[in-house]
C-alpha cells in the first residue's frame, strides 16, 4: 500500500487546510474575501462551467488555463483521482490514465484533486498547476510534516448529526479550516429523521457565521434529501466531506456517486457494493460535479490557520484591533474593546471564549511544528492533558 493509504488509518492524525495563493498574507482579510468572492462567482453561478467541455466537467477553469505555458504545449492536463507511492491516476476527457512521477516530483507533492500536466507518451506527471485550495493534515507524531489531503475543493461539507455529535466549537474549527483555504464552508446536519427539532440545530449552525454558505438538515439515508446537495455539485464543482465517524459521510457519498456513475477504475467497493475506500479518491457525480472522498478523517488539529480564525471571527478581530494595548489579552486590561463589547452585549462571551481557545490552539500547534523534539513533546503532552480534562468535564467525545 502507498503511504497515503497508510496515513488514512491513523485515526489520531490531524489535518489542516492551507491556501497556497494566500501564504504570507494571512493578516490581510481582504485577500481572503476577494478570494472567496472570486470562488463564489464560479461556485455559485456556475457560469464558467456550464459549457459541455469535458475538461470543465472535471473542474478545469480559467484559473488553470492561465497557468499553461508554451512549454506545456505537448503535455496533457489531467485531474488527479488517486495517489499511490509510485503511481497516480489522472482523469481526462478520455477517462482514467495511469501516471508516474517525473524525477523532481514524488507522491508527497501530489494531492487528489490536483490538476497536473502530464507527458502522455512517458505517462509522467511533469508539473502540478497552482491550486485554488489545498487541504492537508498534520500526520501523527510531533515532527511530522503536513501531508496533502486534497486540492482544488470548492465546497467543504462539514458534517455532523442532530444529536450528541453536534458541537459548536468543533463546527467552528472546521469552518476555520475551510476559510483558511478559501474553500466555501457548508454545514450538513444528518439524522434529522431521528431528531424532534432539527430546525433548532439549523438555527444554531446558521448563527455561527455569515461565511457559511449553507446549512442543511437531512436524513442521509433518503436519496431524495441527499439530492439537495447537488446544488453545490454542478458541472466542474468539487466538494468534500469532513466530520466525525458515523455521521453519514459514506452514506451521502455513496448516494451522490451512485453505483453506476462512478468511474470504475477509481472505485473501491466490496462485494456488497458498499463504499469501502481507504485511500482518498476523486469521483465524478452524475450532474458533472466531483467529490473527493477522504475516509478516516476523524480528528483534526489546527495550526497555521490564524487567517481563517480572523475571517470567521472578523468582528472580534476588528474589535481586538481597537484595544488600547497591542498585546491585549482581553481579560482585564484597561481600554479593552473586546471586553467592552461583551459588557455592552454586542458580542457573546462564549464566542469570545471559543475564539480565544482556537487562537491558543493554533499558536501552540504552529509553534510545535518548528520546535525541537523534546520541547514539542512536552508541550503536546501538556496540551493533550488539558484537552482530556476538558473532555472529561463536558462529557464530550
Ligand atoms: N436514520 C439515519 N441514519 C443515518 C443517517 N446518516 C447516517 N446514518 C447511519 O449511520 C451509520 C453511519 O453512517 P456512515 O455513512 O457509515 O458514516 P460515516 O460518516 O461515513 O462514518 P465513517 O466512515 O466512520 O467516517 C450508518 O448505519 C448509516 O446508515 C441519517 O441521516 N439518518
Ligand atoms: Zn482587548
Amino acid at each position: 500500500m502507498g503511504h497515503i493509504a497508510d496515513l488514512s488509518l491513523q485515526q489520531r492524525a490531524e489535518f489542516r487546510v492551507r491556501p497556497l495563493a494566500l501564504r504570507g498574507k494571512r493578516r490581510d482579510l481582504s485577500q481572503y474575501e476577494a478570494h472567496l468572492a472570486a470562488l463564489s462567482v464560479t461556485a455559485l453561478t456556475g457560469t464558467s462551467f456550464d459549457a459541455p467541455d469535458p475538461l470543465a466537467a472535471l473542474g478545469w477553469s480559467p484559473h488553470f488555463a492561465a497557468q499553461l505555458t508554451d512549454e506545456d504545449a505537448e503535455l496533457t492536463p489531467l485531474r488527479i483521482a488517486s495517489v499511490q507511492r509510485n503511481k497516480a491516476t489522472g482523469l481526462g476527457p478520455d477517462g482514467p490514465q495511469r501516471l508516474s512521477y517525473s524525477n523532481d516530483l514524488s507522491a508527497a507533492d501530489v494531492a487528489v484533486g490536483d490538476w497536473v500536466v502530464a507527458n502522455t507518451t512517458t505517462t509522467q506527471i511533469m508539473r502540478i498547476l497552482p491550486r485554488t485550495s489545498q487541504l492537508s493534515r498534520r500526520a501523527a507524531g510531533v515532527e511530522a510534516k503536513a501531508q496533502l489531503l486534497a486540492a482544488n475543493v470548492d465546497t467543504l461539507f462539514i458534517t455532523t448529526s442532530c444529536n450528541a455529535d453536534f458541537n459548536l466549537a468543533r463546527l467552528e474549527r472546521y469552518v476555520v479550516l475551510a476559510l483558511d483555504a478559501g474553500i466555501h464552508p457548508a454545514i450538513l446536519l444528518t439524522k434529522a429523521d431521528q431528531c424532534d427539532d432539527p430546525a433548532a440545530y439549523v438555527a444554531q449552525a446558521t448563527a455561527l457565521s455569515d461565511k457559511i454558505i449553507a446549512v442543511l438538515a437531512i436524513n442521509a439515508k433518503d436519496p431524495a434529501q441527499v439530492d439537495q446537495l447537488r446544488a453545490w455539485c454542478g458541472p466542474g464543482q468539487t466538494v468534500a466531506f469532513v466530520g466525525s465517524s458515523g455521521v453519514g459521510k459514506s452514506t451521502i457519498i455513496n448516494t451522490l456517486t451512485g453505483a453506476d456513475q462512478t468511474t470504475a477504475d477509481i472505485r473501491a467497493d466490496d462485494a456488497k457494493g458498499r463504499h469501502t475506500t481507504t485511500a482518498r479518491s476523486l469521483h465524478l457525480l452524475a450532474g458533472g460535479g466531483l467529490v473527493i472522498d477522504m475516509p478516516g478523517m476523524r480528528e483534526l488539529g489546527l495550526h497555521d490557520v490564524a487567517g481563517g480564525i480572523d475571517v470567521l471571527f472578523d468582528d472580534i478581530f476588528k474589535l481586538a484591533g481597537q484595544c488600547r494595548f497591542r498585546d491585549c489579552a482581553h481579560v482585564s486590561e484597561p481600554g479593552c474593546a473586546v471586553k467592552a463589547a461583551i459588557d455592552a452585549g454586542t458580542v457573546s462571551a462564549e464566542r469570545v471564549e471559543r475564539w480565544r481557545k482556537l487562537k491558543s490552539e493554533d499558536k501552540l500547534n504552529t509553534t510545535t511544528m518548528g520546535m525541537d523534539r523534546k520541547r514539542a513533546r512536552a508541550l503536546t503532552r501538556s496540551h493533550r492533558a488539558i484537552q482530556a480534562e476538558q473532555r472529561g468535564k463536558k462529557g464530550d467525545k
